[in-house]
């Protein structure tokens, strides 16, 4: 099972560049939650900071009983064993066939020997769609084949935590939509806790347990989907709904002097976004673990949240038990 990660009053700065202050949120254990921002606001610093690459100058990230940004490195080290990272461009050695890629972490940090590193290369493989592609070299295969090169990369060691950096981009909304069914399939099989950082609405909308958003130096907006995904926030409705109106400019923020002036104007309306509901694991595969715990935790929290939230709960339950489906 996932293990939960526990981030308290995190503040990372670059010199006297604040980049975000102040975060708390947990990632539960065996869920999915996808972390939402603009460019720029720091989502890549935010990964780097779970796993003890960057040390923020305030907070702590515990991972059972280990604080990644103050204990020592030698317990950051250990810790980091229980990640499975997937980069955006898959990061793989380029003079390497993809066998040997993904074998990598395993001759690196293990003593497997190589027929059971064959078979955890190839299971690995399998789970990602890439049977049979073992001697290809990330140049001759498409981006999307690479990204899942890098998934399997990423799963070799067994994780327990996986942080996927705009697993998404540069691929097309087909190679997006079967991306995210591999994730929410991943999950499924090994109920490992996944932290997605992403642009992408389709991805945010279809994925994860959980969404959180990072705006202005800020934890903007954190909990279960519907809460995210019907919130009447400015700057989180401006996001999910892509417009132009709303708090977040060109480059980052729009002053005081814009706001006013689009106020004023008033608002154009807004693009409905359908809430879809959540992506389910392939059939035949495991019921998503996290997904049960996901509910559980959402129940106990149902009155507190807003009326819009709860509905859009009830609707997409109502969808997948109508479906036959889990939850
Ligand atoms: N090692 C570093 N030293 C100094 N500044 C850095 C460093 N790493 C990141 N930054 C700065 O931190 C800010 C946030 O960068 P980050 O890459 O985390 O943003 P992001 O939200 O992931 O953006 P994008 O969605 O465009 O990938 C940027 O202004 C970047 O220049």
């Amino acid at each position: 099972m996932g293990i939960e990660v526990v981030v308290e009053g995190l503040t990372k700065s670059f010199g006297r560049q604040t980049i975000w202050r102040d975060v708390s949120l947990t990632l539960p254990a065996g869920e999915v939650t996808v972390m939402l921002g603009p460019s720029g606001t720091g989502k890549t610093v935010f990964l780097k900071s779970l796993i003890g690459l960057l040390k923020p100058e305030r907070g702590r990230v515990m991972i059972d009983g280990v604080d990644m940004v103050n204990d020592p490195d030698h317990k950051v080290y250990r810790q980091r064993k229980l990640f499975g990272l997937m980069f955006q461009d898959g990061a793989l050695f380029g003079s390497m066939n993809l066998f040997d890629n993904i074998a990598f972490p395993l001759r690196e940090h293990t003593r497997k020997k190589e027929p059971e590193i064959r078979r955890i290369v190839l299971e690995r493989m399998e789970m990602v769609g890439l049977g049979g592609e073992e001697k290809k070299l990330p140049g001759q295969i498409s981006g999307g084949m690479r990204k899942r090169a890098g998934l399997a990369r990423a799963l070799v060691m067994d994780p327990q935590i996986i942080l996927c950096d705009e697993p998404d981009s540069g691929l097309d909304p087909v190679r997006t939509a079967f991306l995210s069914q591999l994730l929410i399939d991943v999950n499924a099989r090994i109920d490992a806790t996944m932290l997605i950082v992403t642009h992408n609405i389709e991805i945010a909308s279809t994925v994860p347990d959980n969404i959180g958003m990072l705006f202005r130096r800020d934890l903007v907006g954190f909990g279960p989907r519907e809460v995210l995904l019907t919130s009447e926030e400015p700057v989180i409705a401006q996001f999910l709904h892509g417009t132009r109106h709303g708090p977040i400019g060109m480059s980052e923020e729009k002053d005081a002097a814009t706001l006013a002036a689009e106020a004023a104007a008033g608002h154009p309306a807004r693009r409905k976004v359908e809430i879809v509901p959540q992506l389910q694991p392939s059939s035949g595969l495991p019921v998503r673990q996290g997904a049960i715990r996901h509910a559980a935790r959402v129940d106990s929290m149902l009155p507190r949240l807003p009326y819009a939230a709860q509905q859009a709960i009830f609707d997409n339950r109502r969808h997948h038990a109508g479906a036959g489906g889990q939850l």
